[in-house]
């Protein structure tokens, strides 16, 4: 089923593109807003991904000078990526390769001249929460401030002066060795700038990853890192429109959503959500969805009345950038990994807000003041009855 799902289509823009000129034009100026370009990337950049084995794409977002402030441009790149050995391999094998894999990524971001770089969720690991065991899996789980792979992406980020967002699964040394789902920020001089934990845990599916790990307790934060503001929203966290808000009231230029998802899932949703978001809070958004499918060495159940089964479906990648005027990249594809480059001009988000005035008028205090209401037992919901 899956490997049928997997051999559908290499992606929605492919597709698109098989229209004539003049109508895919008018197809994606409704469909990706504004029109953005394509950068010319440097050629070593495309002889690593090509070495690599990595599809290499581009875009630029256009924006206004303005006379009293100067362009704030920035080159994000998101890495979306299979896993590249078996799950059932030694997990040291694993990490080695999931390291190597990051190494050439990051190398071939360098290359573009990336500024910010942002990984899948927990893509240092398969997505084997799946199969409801906690060994071996559990094993992943690291310190974000200092465990392995946070030291090896220091040294990565200070060598390619790059900021760099590793999603991983957290293990709280300090407070009862409990496991989180984590984002971490390095700075681009290779320090451990904070995390962030998921707030939000799936229970849909083989997504059912509340066994393993609690709603994150580090609320909304903000990272200023030399290349601006940004913020992390970790895969579920991007069907809760509170939860994008947050970022926005607490001043986020960039919003990564680093995820997990499968077609059977989300896939409809996925190019709408953190595109809508990126509208509503008027800064950039990078969703980041991982490629493949994964089998794990025993059966698991999905509590459907179907039978037991090795794996749970094809994540279908498509990754991309929506801009905070709502226009978009195209995505990367539904079956490979690769690497999406994006220039943003930062000015953008005061540009779109200044035309739209969403913060204006907003009327934040109107809902405070309702959903302070709403959240009491003793809530009357306000409908109106003949
Ligand atoms: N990893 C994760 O939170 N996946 C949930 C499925 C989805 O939100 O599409």
């Amino acid at each position: 089923m899956s490997k049928l799902t997997e051999a559908e289509f290499e992606s929605v823009d492919g597709i698109l593109k098989k229209l004539p000129p003049d109508d895919y034009e008018k197809v994606r100026r409704v469909l990706y807003g504004n029109e953005t370009s394509e950068l010319e990337l440097p050629e070593k950049a495309e002889s690593l991904a090509k070495s690599f084995d990595f599809e290499l794409a581009s875009c630029k977002f256009n924006c206004e000078k303005e006379e009293l402030r100067a362009p704030r441009i920035v080159r994000v790149g998101l890495f979306q990526n299979k896993i590249p050995v078996a799950p059932t391999e030694p997990l040291i094998k694993q990490r080695d390769a999931f390291h190597k894999m990051a190494e050439e990524a990051i190398q071939t971001a360098a290359a573009a001249g990336v500024n910010i770089f942002c990984f899948q969720e927990a893509w240092n690991m398969p997505f084997a929460f799946c199969t409801k065991e906690k060994l071996p899996w559990t094993e992943f789980a690291e310190p974000a401030e200092n465990g392995p792979t946070t030291l090896f992406l220091g040294q990565m980020a200070k060598i390619h002066n790059m900021v760099i967002v590793s999603s991983i699964l957290e293990r709280d040394e300090i407070h009862g060795d409990t496991v989180w789902n984590t984002a971490v920020v390095i700075d681009n001089h290779g320090d451990y700038l904070g995390k962030h934990r998921k707030n939000h845990i799936p229970r849909i599916g083989d997504f059912n990853e509340s066994s393993y790990y609690f709603e994150g307790n580090t609320g909304h934060p903000v990272f200023e890192t030399e290349f601006g503001r940004i913020a992390v929203n970790i895969c579920f966290g991007r069907h809760h429109f509170l939860n994008w808000m947050m970022f926005g009231i607490n001043g986020a230029e960039i919003v990564f959503n680093p995820s997990a998802t499968i077609g059977g899932i989300s896939e409809p949703m996925w190019g709408i959500e953190a595109r809508c978001y990126a509208i509503a809070n008027n800064y950039y958004t990078c969703a980041i969805n991982r490629i493949g499918t994964e089998v794990f060495p025993n059966e698991f159940c999905s509590g459907d009345k179907k039978p037991a089964h090795k794996e749970f479906g094809h994540f279908y990648g498509s990754s991309y950038v929506s801009a905070p005027n709502g226009s978009r990249s195209q995505g990367l594809s539904r079956t490979k990994t690769g690497l999406l480059i994006a220039e943003l001009d930062l000015n953008l988000c005061r540009q779109a807000r200044d035309k739209w005035c969403f913060q204006m008028t907003q009327r934040l205090d109107m809902y405070a003041e309702s959903l302070q209401r709403a959240v009491k037992l003793d809530y009357v919901p306000q409908i109106i009855r003949k």
